[in-house]
């Protein structure tokens, strides 16, 4: 599991860890750090022309003291102070030491430059870059030389993953201690690249509890449902979907080719394309009559290409899990799903997560995880936000929300995401958790897209059939 906490727990892991170090210690392990992973990257530091981007703060001192570092193996490097009288003073007094310049014309330095540390701000930053800094980080930008953010890439808020003003867009990023929700969650995320986490010995200071989590290989694999002797179709779980009409009978076949990619041990199918869903996988059990006359099943899926049909109040009637996707969604009453007993996951892209929260769909794309808790709080579900960061969120802000790390942008594309509700809804039903459910789901979808993309686009139906491969890498 990769895990992220806020700047308020960092500071506060960072001040119980400072208490026990001698002056200055600390600072030192992030610059040998952080020295050390860009010496790697340069692959020569002797002769190399590096410049330091340096801000008022301690990022700026991180920079410094990593400049004072390379300076010493060789490296000719310049430092642009973004605020001279209050640079860092032992980290440029160290910085001089080791034969560290202070350009004169910040331009000329970093038109010439291999490498450049963006240290304008860090954690202490926000509200995007200040005026004075931006020329400076656009021409870092424009030059050829390799940008590495200290920390984090200076102009992202790092508690939120937003993108408040201008941000200087790192080929990498040497973060120190712990990572930050920012470097996690775009829009932030996109401006990162690579990113390497320094150990400072923070750990044992940090909650147990982060605020953020990304699943990796090994999680979901201990998370998958897999069948043992005792298994039958029936005790694998049953997923019901409720899906498709005259006008897109498609996305019933995508989301039952979804379904039957999940682990359930059945998949039941209920409505009007059930003609469509049975040339495609002869294997669905299907029925025309309503959801509650279908036979039991272990959880719902509702609302993918259902268009104005109704059945998405009798399907949340029902006590077992229900996922509400798409047409679903709409208008759908907070109180009706709060008072249900049984799980709720709810999986909205931007756009139906805006029209469920009244605001618009760039607000909730500019500050994912806040729209993603405020929506699971409202409805006391658990809701999947999709798009190009997939966020899962519990209700009530305890359990941290889980950040997929998986996906490829050529899964915009349609139809893909009546595969994930399928995928999830199986899951479901096999037993998973909604919070589980939904980001394992996520994680397989995402690993499957780029199996079926793998650099060209790629259908919804070639994900749900790669689905079997995103199993396998996960297990291998
Ligand atoms: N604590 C530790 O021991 C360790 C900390 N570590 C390091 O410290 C970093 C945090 O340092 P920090 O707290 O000094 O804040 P930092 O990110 O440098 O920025 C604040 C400065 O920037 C300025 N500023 C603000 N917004 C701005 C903007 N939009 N555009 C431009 N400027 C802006 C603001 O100026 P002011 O508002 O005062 O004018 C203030 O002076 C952390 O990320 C990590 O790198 C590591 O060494 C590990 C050990
Ligand atoms: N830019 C992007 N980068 C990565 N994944 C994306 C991006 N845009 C959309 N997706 C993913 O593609 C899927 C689209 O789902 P959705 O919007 O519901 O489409 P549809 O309704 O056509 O099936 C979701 O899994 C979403 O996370
Ligand atoms: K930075």
């Amino acid at each position: 599991m990769r895990i992220a906490y806020r700047v308020e727990t960092v500071r506060a892991a960072e001040q119980e860890l400072i208490a026990r170090l001698p002056d200055g210690a600390l600072m030192q392990r992030a610059a040998a750090g952080l020295a050390a992973a860009t010496a790697g990257m340069l692959g020569r530091v002797y002769g190399a022309r590096v410049v330091v981007l340096a801000g008022s703060g301690d990022n700026g001192g991180d920079a410094l003291y990593a400049g004072a570092r390379l300076a010493r193996r060789g490296a000719g490097v310049s430092a642009v102070l973004l605020a001279p009288d209050r640079a860092h003073p032992d980290g440029l007094a160290a910085f001089l030491r080791a034969g560290g310049r202070v350009a004169d014309d910040p331009y000329d330095v970093l038109a010439a430059a291999d490498l450049v540390l963006d240290g304008i701000t860090g954690i202490g930053g926000h509200g995007g870059l200040r005026p004075d800094a931006v020329p400076v980080a656009r021409a870092a930008r424009g030059s050829n030389a390799l940008v590495v953010a200290v920390d984090l890439p200076s102009g992202i808020e790092a508690d939120s993953g937003e993108v408040l003003g201008e941000a200087l867009h790192a080929d990498a990023t040497v973060t120190f201690g712990a990572y930050k929700p920012g470097l996690l969650v775009d829009p932030a995320h996109a401006y990162t690249g690579a990113v390497r986490l320094v150990d400072i010995g923070l750990e044992p200071h940090l909650p147990s509890v982060p605020d953020c989590e990304a699943l990796q290989h090994a999680d979901v694999a201990q998370l998958l449902p897999v069948p043992t002797g005792e298994s039958d179709k029936y005790r694998r779980g049953v997923v019901g979907i409720v899906a498709g009409s005259a006008r897109y009978p498609g996305a019933a076949v995508l989301a039952v080719a979804g379904a039957l990619h999940g682990g359930a041990g059945a998949v039941r199918y209920v409505g009007p394309a059930a003609d469509d869903v049975i040339a495609r996988f002869p294997e669905t059990l299907v029925s025309a009559g309503p959801p509650a006359k279908a036979g039991r099943v272990q959880a719902w899926v509702v609302g993918p290409g259902l268009g104005d049909a109704p059945g998405v109040e009798e399907v949340l009637a029902a006590d077992v899990p229900v996922l509400v996707d798409a047409d679903g969604l709409r208008g759908l009453d907070p109180a009706v799903v709060r008072d249900r007993a049984a799980p709720t996951l709810l999986t909205p892209h931007a756009g139906e997560a805006a029209a469920l929260l009244g605001v618009s769909r760039a607000e909730v794309e500019s500050a994912r995880l806040r729209s993603v808790r405020e929506l699971a709080d409202r409805y006391g579900a658990t809701v999947l936000l999709k798009g190009s960061t997939t966020l899962v969120a519990d209700p009530g802000g305890r359990a941290p929300v889980r950040v997929n790390p998986t996906g490829t942008s050529w899964l915009a594309t349609a139809g893909s995401g009546d595969v994930l509700s399928g995928l999830a809804g199986s899951l479901l039903a096999a037993g998973l958790t909604a919070r589980d459910a939904g980001s394992v789901a996520a994680y397989l979808h995402g690993l499957s897209a780029r199996h079926a993309a793998n650099g060209a686009p790629l259908t919804a139906s070639s994900v749900a059939s790669s689905l079997t491969n995103a199993w396998r890498d996960v297990y291998a």
